[in-house]
């Protein structure tokens, strides 16, 4: 076992050294960094600082042009597409939510735990028993338990949201990387999301991409800042929010 692998002992995934540019110009630049099993983490910083590049290289969207990204101790992400990293346990929440607004909430949490059976032989099977108790188990999670039998359509955008991610979390994911969830959300929905996020880490790690500090401070977890394709800062929000080069960068815009 090498230095590198046992250093690496309860980690969840592993950046170090990442670099990526496109037509020369430099999104992600010497990013490091360490997400822990079970680890809740912000990731904020200004536009074009590389958020969702970062994103898109963990996910095997995007190709780093050179450093490690591992995951679990020991799996090379870089050497995956999306759907292998989807089929190691790294699902992806996009900004925009993607729900079958034709479909009840229930039947979209159904067809996400029937996997590949296919939507159509999906909603004829029967509810097995565990798979009723698990779906009452995510109404209950993603505060969607009196929506059961609305349509998809029909919820506050806010409430597509939590769907969505039922929806990914029926899929058993061991890591959930959400991009800015609150963005559209009232100010009750976001601090609802801010407290279902901290209910679902601890079972598995979540990263999630925010401008919103009210909302970052919710989280209260820790949080990396990012500028120029690389960690200018991490730690507490109170410590990362002291920092001058983080309020000249990002918060006092
Ligand atoms: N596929 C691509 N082709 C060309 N340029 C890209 C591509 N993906 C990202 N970039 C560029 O890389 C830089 C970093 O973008 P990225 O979207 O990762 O930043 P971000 O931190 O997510 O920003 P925002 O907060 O605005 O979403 C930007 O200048 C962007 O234009």
């Amino acid at each position: 076992m090498s230095d590198e692998v046992r250093g690496l002992k309860g980690t969840q995934l592993y950046l170090n050294d990442v670099h990526r540019s496109f037509d020369g110009y430099k999104a992600i630049n010497g990013l490091s960094m360490v997400i822990t099993e079970g680890e809740l983490r912000a990731v904020v910083g200004p536009n074009g600082a590389g958020k969702t590049t970062m994103l898109d290289i963990i996910t095997g969207k995007t190709r780093p042009d050179q450093g490690r990204v591992i995951w679990a101790e020991h799996t090379d992400l870089t050497k995956l597409d999306e759907a292998s990293t989807a089929r190691l346990g790294i699902g992806r929440k996009f900004q925009k939510p993607t729900v079958f607004e034709t479909h009840t909430v229930e039947d979209n949490l159904m067809l996400s735990l029937a996997g590949d059976r296919g939507v159509k032989a999906s909603l004829l099977f029967r509810i097995a028993k565990a798979q009723k108790a698990r779906i009452d188990e995510l109404l209950e999670l993603v505060r969607l338990t009196s929506a059961r039998h609305r349509l998809a359509g029909s919820l506050s955008h806010g409430q597509k949201q939590w769907l969505e991610i039922g929806m990914l979390l029926a899929q058993e994911p061991k890591l959930l990387l959400v991009d800015e969830p609150a963005a559209g959300m009232t100010d009750a929905e976001t601090m609802r999301t801010a407290e279902l996020l901290r209910d679902i880490a601890g079972k598995r790690s979540v990263v999630v991409i925010e401008h919103d500090m009210d909302f970052v401070r919710a989280l209260d977890c820790k949080v990396t800042v990012l500028h120029r394709g690389a960690v200018l800062a991490e730690g507490s929000l109170d410590h990362v929010s002291a920092n001058q080069e983080v309020i000249e960068v990002y918060l006092g815009r």
